[in-house]
């Protein structure tokens, strides 16, 4: 065990595809996850997640590279990565038919692993899906049934687990409890990498996030350094007499002036040594510019996700 801790559980090197039509999903990705993290892949529509994730968990090939899942190449040694490897797809796919514990048990069979009652048992309790284990799967609610695609995924005891888009469609309060679970299943030593259009859920959530645009990795960081790095703030002062137009002595200051003259918006960038507040505060003051009341605000994941892809897309474009 202990020679294993410290390298990456999932290692994704040069991976290329090209499906069929000849479109390229993937332009060489490289891509390392930690043992015990959870790792946010965010991109666009079409930005190759899917393709990524279905090639680690051995239902796409890849054209060319290599990945491994806890040093099992997914394509030569297919059995035991996948024996790693819990996946809970985009798509709801259940046996509609069978009752939630039957499907439990099959799955873990298929992962060539012995019966454990007691696991699936806990499994299904941790997910509130317990008085639900003799029900069939169609009747259940979606957010029942989406619970019961990540008991199946657990069945069979994984070290990873993939969730693509695991609160799409979910409501609120269901969303939150999803959350809280996957932060149990990290506590118990499970890795994990989600995939979502919810920038709110990888800032909620995630250690590290990855940015993929167009099959191309354009950025892996930790979460608090890339708000950090990434993130610019806003200071806010509302005036105490609007102004028409910011004044001449101002025009050298990253300042702008709302439409109704009664907010002077100053943005600056949270990295750099001095902000320039209080030497704007003092030209202000010395303008006779008054202000009521001052507030700041941070830039969100979601802001910087758009700057992101959006550079990236003029840098490729390029
Ligand atoms: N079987 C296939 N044949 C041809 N092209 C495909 C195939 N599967 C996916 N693609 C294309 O590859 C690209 C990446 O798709 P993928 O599903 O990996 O993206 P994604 O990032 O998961 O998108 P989304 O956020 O919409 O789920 C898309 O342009 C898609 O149309």
């Amino acid at each position: 065990m202990t020679e294993t801790i410290g390298q990456p559980i999932i290692s994704v090197k040069n991976l290329v595809k090209t499906y069929a039509s000849g479109f390229q999903a993937l332009k060489g990705v490289d891509l390392s996850i930690r043992r015990g993290e959870i790792f946010a892949l965010l991109g666009p529509n079409g930005a190759g997640k899917t393709t990524l994730i279905n090639i680690v968990c051995g239902i796409v090939n890849p054209t060319s590279g290599v990945a491994t899942a806890d040093g099992h190449d997914v394509i030569t040694d297919y059995r035991a990565a996948r024996s790693k490897i819990g996946l809970v797809p985009q798509e709801l796919s259940t046996d509609a038919f069978e009752s939630v514990w039957a499907t439990m048990r099959f799955s873990r069979g298929l992962f060539g692993k012995g019966p454990d009652d007691a696991h699936l048992e806990k499994v299904l309790r941790d997910l509130s899906l317990w008085d639900k284990k003799d029900q069939k799967i169609m009747a259940l609610s979606g957010g029942m049934k989406r619970r019961v695609m990540i008991a199946k995924a657990l069945s069979h005891e994984p070290q990873i687990l993939f969730l693509d888009e695991p609160t799409a469609g979910v409501d609120v309060e269901l969303r939150r409890d999803m959350w809280e679970m996957v932060r149990s299943l990290r506590a118990s030593g499970v890795t994990i990498i989600l995939t979502t259009h919810y920038i709110e859920e990888a800032e909620e959530m995630a250690d590290r996030i990855g940015v993929i645009n167009k099959g191309e990795i354009v950025l892996i960081e930790d979460k608090h350094v890339l708000m950090r790095k990434l993130g610019r703030k806003q200071l806010t002062l509302h005036l105490q007499t609007p102004l028409q137009q910011i004044p001449a002595q101002l025009a050298n200051r990253q300042l702008e002036l709302s439409a109704d003259g009664n907010d002077l918006i100053y943005t600056f960038d949270t990295q750099s040594d001095s902000t320039g507040i209080a030497s704007l505060l003092r030209q202000l003051n010395e303008l006779g510019i008054d202000f009521k009341d001052l507030r700041t605000e941070e830039s969100s994941l979601e802001e910087i996700f758009v700057s992101l892809v959006r550079s990236s897309q003029v840098r490729l474009s390029q």
